[in-house]
């Protein structure tokens, strides 16, 4: 994750929290009417002790004659009116908050959500999981406990207490003054907290991300972790995040509490000069019982939200934490933007690809380091299939990555049927091309929708019911994946997270399915098949050869049967194209593809499941057909 500014961003809070307006707009009148049925409440709280001064001074003063009998009825009635006021205003607060507050929330995750698919890989290489996953979970739902109470009742506590002072002193004059010195300790406490508890409220927030990415981690890795019996590795460096995150939450309760008991003991003690000095005024005749009494009660209705002051204080610098946290990720922008105004592919199904001097390094590669690509011309004419080959980590799922703009070039163009890719919208791009990778992803989901990801149900391309199933079951046929049916409700059948109840070879081909049930002009393979036994990689590349036709490919080949796909084969060395021919060609004049399809061959057979040795690899003839022969050892040294 980047780092970030352990006390949040340096924006002020009020700035921080400004930002939230675009989202909390279309809640601000139901948020308003929660607002003032609060202070209604409080009013009819504050209005209590003003009945208790004319029943002390008036009814209870002068003596319970029948005619003060019927203004003490009155005085209880007024009581009860105002307690029942409070109690329905309340209740009103209570309903008219709950609602924008989960919709505030639920806008800001969607929000969140959406501007994730939007962002570069780039960003997702350097952000952990954990990170995002607490900000769009923990942190929105605080914000929204914030929201409905934290807000409302700080509003609340400061205008009650505001209020309240205001009452004591024009009612008590200056012992009202005498309580209000109170103010000026909790005032330098309450700002020396704001900035310690800042600091630590995010330490915290960051602290819980970062468990949660290791649980992710873990969860994740949990067969790596089974296999070299590392769980209790696991465990013990999780026991010591969890640890540090405990110390970090009794650090920010301590401070809380140091706040509550300040809050607490500030009013309790001016209270107590009060009580003195306001005996000492009734005793001498400066003051009424009744005012005495007026003024005891209402420090009593305002005592409260002094000491709530502290909690909605804390909740409030921890909702702003979590806000900074929220738009450290909304204002990262998309690299990855549709231009303004977006190009149209030439009418007519084409599918020509063309790399021109194509430079590539990875954004948060270190100062200095090498390009990943350099120089790269590549042609992809259309309806061909080009073999991509290179020792590993040569640049190959890199230069693959740059056609669906999965990565932007950083010199160069790539140009699809002579538009620069950039030029287009992502949309139009991702519905011309589609990518397998050797790491499939699958989506907790059925079979059927797994597939037919990139088939788009609605919109201007949407295709139909009948077409779609057409497709899937074709894709499914041609990628071997026949195995579908046997699952228990066959392509309805819910597949686990990241497909992890199905083999590695299962996903492969559920992966390649999905790619070849997008149609696309261009497809990019980046070794799909990997994973699959030597017979049923076999049966792929005979079928992927029929269905291929009139699609341009480019795949990526780590074994040699792969090339076999390919009409041509691009040699990929340290980050430039050095060789492009035909297989046999590349045999008889690249020593450094005889190099790569021979070490390709060694680690084929030493993996190969089956044991079995590597067939010919294609012909090595450019006039013979593409098949799924594999290349011999002879035909290797030839
Ligand atoms: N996300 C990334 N951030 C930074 N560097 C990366 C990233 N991904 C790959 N690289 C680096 O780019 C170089 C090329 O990697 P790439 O995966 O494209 O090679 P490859 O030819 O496909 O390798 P292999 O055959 O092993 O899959 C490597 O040096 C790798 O370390």
């Amino acid at each position: 994750m980047p780092s970030t500014d352990p006390a949040g961003s340096s924006l002020s809070t009020f700035a921080s929290f400004r930002r939230l307006l675009p989202y909390v707009r279309p809640a601000i009148p139901r948020l308003a009417g929660g607002l003032l049925s609060a202070l209604g409440a409080s009013l009819a709280a504050l209005a209590i002790p003003y009945v208790l001064q004319y029943v002390v001074d008036g009814p209870l003063t002068q003596g319970l004659t029948s005619h003060d009998w019927t203004g003490l009825a009155w005085s209880v009635v007024l009581v009860l009116a105002f307690g029942l006021a409070e109690a329905g205003l309340v209740a009103l607060r209570r309903n008219l908050v709950m609602f924008p507050g989960t919709r505030v929330e639920h806008t800001m995750r969607m929000a969140m959500f959406r501007h994730l698919q939007d962002l570069p890989a780039a960003f997702h290489d350097k952000w952990p999981g954990g990170q995002l996953l607490s900000r769009v979970m923990g942190d929105l739902g605080l914000l929204r406990r914030w929201l409905i109470f934290g807000l409302l009742q700080l509003v609340l506590n400061v205008c009650t207490i505001a209020v309240g002072v205001g009452v004591l002193v024009a009612t008590a004059g200056w012992l009202g003054l005498v309580y209000l010195a109170g103010a000026v300790p909790v005032t330098v406490i309450v700002f020396r907290f704001s900035r310690r508890y800042r600091v630590i409220s995010r330490l915290s927030q960051d602290q819980s991300g970062d468990l949660a990415n290791t649980v992710e981690e873990s969860v994740h890795g949990i067969r790596v972790l089974k296999a070299f019996g590392r769980g209790h590795d696991a465990l013990h460096s999780f026991t010591g995040q969890a640890d540090t995150l405990r110390r970090t939450e009794m650090r920010k309760a301590s401070v809380d509490a140091g706040l509550m008991t300040t809050l607490t003991l500030i009013p309790e003690v001016t209270l107590g000069v009060c009580l003195v000095l306001g005996v000492w005024l009734t005793g001498t005749g400066q003051m009424t019982v009744g005012d005495l009494v007026l003024f005891f009660a209402t420090t009593a209705v305002v005592g409260g939200p002094v000491i709530d002051l502290g909690m909605t204080l804390s909740m409030t610098l921890n909702a702003r934490t979590a806000v900074d946290r929220y738009f450290e990720v909304m204002e990262t922008a998309p690299e990855l933007t549709d231009p303004a105004r977006p190009a149209t592919l030439p009418a007519g199904p084409k599918g020509d690809v063309a790399l021109r001097d194509v430079a590539f390094t990875y954004p948060d590669a270190a100062p200095g380091t090498r390009a990943v690509l350099e120089g790269v011309d590549l042609d992809l004419p259309a309806g061909t299939t080009t073999a991509l080959v290179g020792l590993t980590g040569s640049g190959k799922s890199t230069l693959a990555m740059l056609v669906p703009r999965i990565y932007d070039v950083t010199r160069g163009q790539v140009l699809l049927d002579g538009v620069d890719v950039r030029d287009l919208t992502r949309h139009d791009l991702r519905r011309h091309v589609a990518v397998a990778f050797e790491e499939p992803t699958l989506f907790s989901a059925s079979v059927r929708e797994n597939v037919l990801l990139g088939v788009p149900e609605s919109g201007p391309d949407a295709v139909g019911e009948t077409e779609r199933t057409r497709r899937m079951y074709e894709a499914l046929e041609v990628a071997q994946a026949g195995f579908v049916h046997d699952l228990p409700d066959g392509v309805g059948t819910r597949i686990g997270e990241e497909g992890l109840s199905l083999s590695g070879g299962q996903r492969q081909r559920l992966a390649l399915a999905r790619a070849i049930a997008a149609r696309p002009g261009v497809l990019v393979l980046d070794d799909p098949l990997s994973a699959l036994d030597v017979t049923t990689e076999e049966a792929v590349t005979h079928r992927l050869a029929e269905v291929l036709e009139g699609t341009t490919t480019l795949v990526i080949a780590h074994r040699p049967s792969t090339v076999a796909l390919a009409d041509r084969v691009a040699v990929l060395e340290d980050g430039r194209i050095t060789a492009i021919g035909t297989h046999g060609e590349l045999l008889a004049t690249s020593a450094h593809y005889r190099h790569v399809i021979s070490s390709l061959e060694e680690d084929y057979v030493s993996h190969d499941p089956s044991g079995s040795p590597a067939e010919p690899a294609g012909p090595a003839d450019p006039a013979e057909p593409a098949g799924p022969a594999r290349s011999t050892d002879a035909e290797v040294s030839a």
